[in-house]
């Protein structure tokens, strides 16, 4: 691997490459992973401590200063900003280029990055049934730096990408919230409504005589289901948080976690500000383009 050796000294509570391992004395137990079923077919896994500390830290020295960080204009909601965050795209040769939020990002070739060849390795070992072929990168200077509210469900990944990240560096939160539907919320229950046509056959009386005659009849309907969406007390909610509506997950150092099934249709997430996240993070999520 062809990693650079030099060694980082960051004072922040994120930790750095020259403190004890806090993983020392744990570094031949089992990886361990946790499949969180969000319901309707989406499904995210995390597992905390997918590449040891102290390579992750080799990682992350690498990626900051070789990769070709630039932070682009795009546009939002008929705006442009400037991404609140580092950016760079690598993907395979020939595939369909990737715009987002209006922007065309430059595809580098994994050739160019060694090291990211190496971590794809590691990530297809975990999740041998996967095949990335493309990878986002993001670097967060600090807690200003962020992602809002998103899914990442371009058409160019089809109707249920798996998306694996892999962050190294400051720790930070990752919340996903699951997307409004198209019911109408009110007074803390849930309306549907939507209108039902069907042929019918009238029976009428002309002259005395009977006659049929065939019609369309439209009825609109709203359905008021009994659950309720806002003010459920706290323990009519699953203790175990499945098919609840929010998660958060803390992505540490070193850490994988993957969504799949139909997490990018029906759930939005993001890695919000936190002020106290003071020092660099990196985040690398690899996706396949079909
Ligand atoms: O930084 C992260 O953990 C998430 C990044 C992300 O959502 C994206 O690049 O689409
Ligand atoms: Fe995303």
């Amino acid at each position: 691997m062809s990693m650079s050796s030099g060694l980082l000294k960051l004072t922040t509570e994120c930790g750095s490459v020259n403190e004890p391992d806090p993983e020392a004395a744990t570094a031949e137990k089992p990886k361990k992973a946790v499949m969180v079923d969000l319901g309707n077919g989406s499904q995210v896994l995390h597992m905390p401590r997918f590449i040891s500390y102290k390579d992750s830290w080799q990682y992350f020295d690498y990626l900051d200063k070789n990769i070709p960080w630039t932070r682009p204009t795009i546009r939002v909601f008929a705006k442009s900003h400037v991404q609140p965050r580092d950016t760079c795209y690598v993907a395979r040769e020939g595939l369909q280029q990737l715009a987002y939020n209006g922007y065309k990002p430059h595809a580098y070739s994994w050739d160019e990055f060694p090291p990211l060849k190496a971590i794809l390795d590691l990530v297809h070992k975990a999740l041998p049934e996967s095949s990335f072929n493309s990878l986002l990168l993001n670097r967060y200077k600090g807690g200003n730096d962020h992602v809002g509210w998103h899914a990442d469900d371009e058409k160019l990944y089809g109707p249920t990408p798996e998306i694996a990240s892999v962050s190294f560096g400051c720790d930070r939160d990752f919340l996903l919230k699951k997307k409004p539907n198209k019911s109408v919320q009110g007074m803390g229950k849930v309306f549907t409504s939507g209108f039902l046509m069907f042929k019918a056959t009238a029976i009428t009386t002309v002259n005395g005589s009977y006659r049929k005659a065939n019609t369309f009849v439209v009825l609109s309907f709203t359905v008021k289901s009994g659950r309720a969406i806002k003010g459920e007390p706290p323990s009519k909610r699953s203790k175990k948080n499945i098919n609840s509506d929010q998660h958060a997950f803390m992505l540490k150092h070193g850490s994988l976690l993957v969504m799949s099934g139909y997490t990018q249709r029906d759930w939005l997430h993001s890695v919000p500000k936190r002020v106290k996240a003071d020092s660099v993070r990196i985040n690398l999520t690899f996706r396949r383009i079909l």
